[in-house]
C-alpha cells in the first residue's frame, strides 16, 4: 500500500545565540554595537530523520524533552521549513500543536470554527455539516459568538481540538494537547482520536504519556536528541524508551547530587539524595516534586516551605538527605519525580529528565475492584443520616 505521508532525510539547523558579554551597556544595546561579539552556535535539533506512515495508521511520536517532537511536527505541520530534506504529503492535514494555534484571538469562536475550516482545505457545505458536532463536543455553545481571546486556555483546547477532529482531515497531528484540559476532556479526546483512527484516518501523536500513546497507537517512532533512535511495534517503541529512563533512582559521577532515589516502603515513600559539594552547606535544601505521567505537578515541597527543624544536621560539604513522604497516598500507577538541590540563596542542581517510580497499593483504601477518581486516595469519614 502507498504511504500517505513521507519523512525523507528531514534536518532542522538552529543558530543559537551566546553573548560573549555578561553586561552590555545601554548604548551598546540600543545601537546593536555588540551584535559583532554575539556568538551563534549551530544546533541540529532533527538529523536525517526519515520514515514513512502508512494511510490510517496512528503513530505515536515520543522522546525525552528536547529530543525534536514539537520540531518535527512544526515542519509536518509546515509552520517551520526544514533545513534539508523534504515531506511528501498525499491527504489534508490537520494539525492541533499548541493550545489557539491557528485561531484568531480577535475572531469569535463561530468565525473561527469557519476559518480554521478554510483553511483546512474545506468547503463551508462540509464546515456547516459538521458545525453542530464541533459546537457539542467543545461544549462551548455559550460562548459561541463570544471573540476567542475572552476563552480560557481549556475553552480554546476543547475548540480547537473539536474542529481539528470534527473536520475530516486525512492526516491528524496531536501534540501533547492532552496535557491541558482536564481528566474528562482527556478521555474524550483519546476516545475521539479512535473514533477517527477507526475510520481509516491517518494519526501522529505526540505525548509524554506512554499509557496514552500505547492505547491509541499501533506503531511508534522514538526520537533521541534529533534522530530516530527507533520505528516499529510501539510495544518495543514504548520498552525502548523506558530502558533509557531513569526507574527509580539515578546516580551521577560528578556535580552537587550523587544519587538519588525513591522507594515505596507499604504506605510511604521515602526519597534519598546524597550529595557531595565543593564547600560547606549550611542549610541543604533540597526540593522535590512528584508529577503525573503528563507531566502536571501533584504533591512537592521543600524544608524551607515546610520550615523544618535541621537539627541535628551540622555545616559540611557532604551529607544524605532522607525524606520519608507519609502523605499524599497515592493510587497505583507510574509517577515522575522531579529534584531540586541547593542551600537556602542558590539551586546547584536540578534533574533534567524525571525519574519514573511506581505505586502499587498504597493504603487499604484502595480495594481491588474499586475504580477510584484521579490520583490521590482520599481519607473520609462517612456519616449517613
Ligand atoms: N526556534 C528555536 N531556536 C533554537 N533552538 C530551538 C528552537 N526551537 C527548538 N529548539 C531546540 O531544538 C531542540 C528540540 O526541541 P523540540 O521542542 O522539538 O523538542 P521536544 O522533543 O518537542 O521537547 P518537549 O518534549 O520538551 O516538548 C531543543 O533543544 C530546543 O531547545
Amino acid at each position: 500500500m502507498k504511504s500517505i505521508l513521507d519523512i525523507e532525510h528531514i534536518s532542522k539547523l538552529f543558530l543559537i545565540s551566546h553573548q560573549g558579554l555578561p553586561y552590555l551597556s545601554l548604548r551598546e544595546r540600543l545601537t546593536g554595537l555588540f551584535r559583532g561579539r554575539e556568538k551563534q552556535e549551530p544546533f541540529w535539533a532533527l538529523q536525517d530523520v526519515s520514515f514513512s506512515v502508512a494511510p490510517g495508521e496512528s503513530l505515536g511520536i515520543i522522546g525525552k524533552n528536547g529530543a525534536g517532537k514539537s520540531t518535527l511536527l512544526k515542519i509536518l505541520s509546515r509552520i517551520t521549513p526544514p533545513t534539508s530534506g523534504r515531506i511528501v504529503s498525499r491527504g489534508r492535514i490537520a494539525s492541533l500543536l499548541e493550545v489557539g494555534t491557528g485561531f484568531h484571538q480577535e475572531l469569535t469562536g463561530r468565525e473561527n470554527i469557519f476559518m480554521n475550516g478554510s483553511i483546512l482545505g474545506m468547503r463551508r457545505s462540509e464546515i456547516t455539516a459538521s458545525f453542530d458536532q464541533i459546537v457539542d463536543f467543545s461544549g462551548v455553545e455559550n460562548f459561541l459568538d463570544t471573540p476567542i481571546k475572552h476563552y480560557s486556555s481549556g475553552m480554546q483546547l476543547r475548540l480547537a481540538f473539536a474542529v481539528a477532529a470534527h473536520l475530516e482531515p486525512e492526516i491528524l497531528i496531536v501534540d501533547e494537547v492532552l496535557a491541558v484540559g482536564d481528566a474528562e476532556f482527556q478521555k474524550k479526546c483519546l476516545k475521539k482520536m479512535e473514533d477517527v483512527a477507526g475510520q481509516g484516518r491517518t494519526i501522529l501523536f505526540v505525548s509524554h504519556n506512554m499509557d496514552a500513546v500505547t492505547a491509541l497507537c499501533k506503531k511508534g517512532v522514538f526520537l533521541k536528541q534529533g534522530q530516530v533512535e527507533g520505528y516499529g511495534d510501539i510495544h518495543e517503541i514504548v520498552r525502548s524508551y523506558h530502558d533509557e529512563t531513569h526507574h527509580n533512582s539515578m546516580t551521577l559521577e560528578k556535580g552537587s547530587v550523587r544519587s538519588v532515589e525513591i522507594q515505596q516502603q507499604g504506605e510511604t515513600l521515602v526519597l534519598t539524595v546524597c550529595y557531595q559539594h565543593d564547600a560547606v552547606i549550611d542549610y541543604p535544601n533540597l526540593g522535590f516534586s512528584i508529577r503525573d505521567m503528563f507531566g502536571h505537578p501533584l504533591a512537592g515541597t521543600n524544608p524551607m516551605k515546610s520550615q523544618v527543624n535541621m537539627r541535628p544536621y551540622k555545616p559540611s560539604r557532604e551529607g544524605r538527605i532522607e525524606v520519608t513522604i507519609s502523605s499524599p497516598k497515592f493510587m497505583e500507577g507510574t509517577y515522575q519525580l522531579y529534584v531540586w538541590f541547593g542551600d537556602s540563596r542558590r539551586n546547584f542542581f536540578e534533574t533534567k529528565d524525571p525519574i519514573l517510580f511506581q505505586i502499587t497499593k498504597m493504603s487499604p483504601e484502595q480495594g481491588r475492584n474499586a475504580k477510584f477518581d484521579g490520583y490521590i486516595i482520599p481519607e473520609c469519614q462517612w456519616n449517613f443520616f
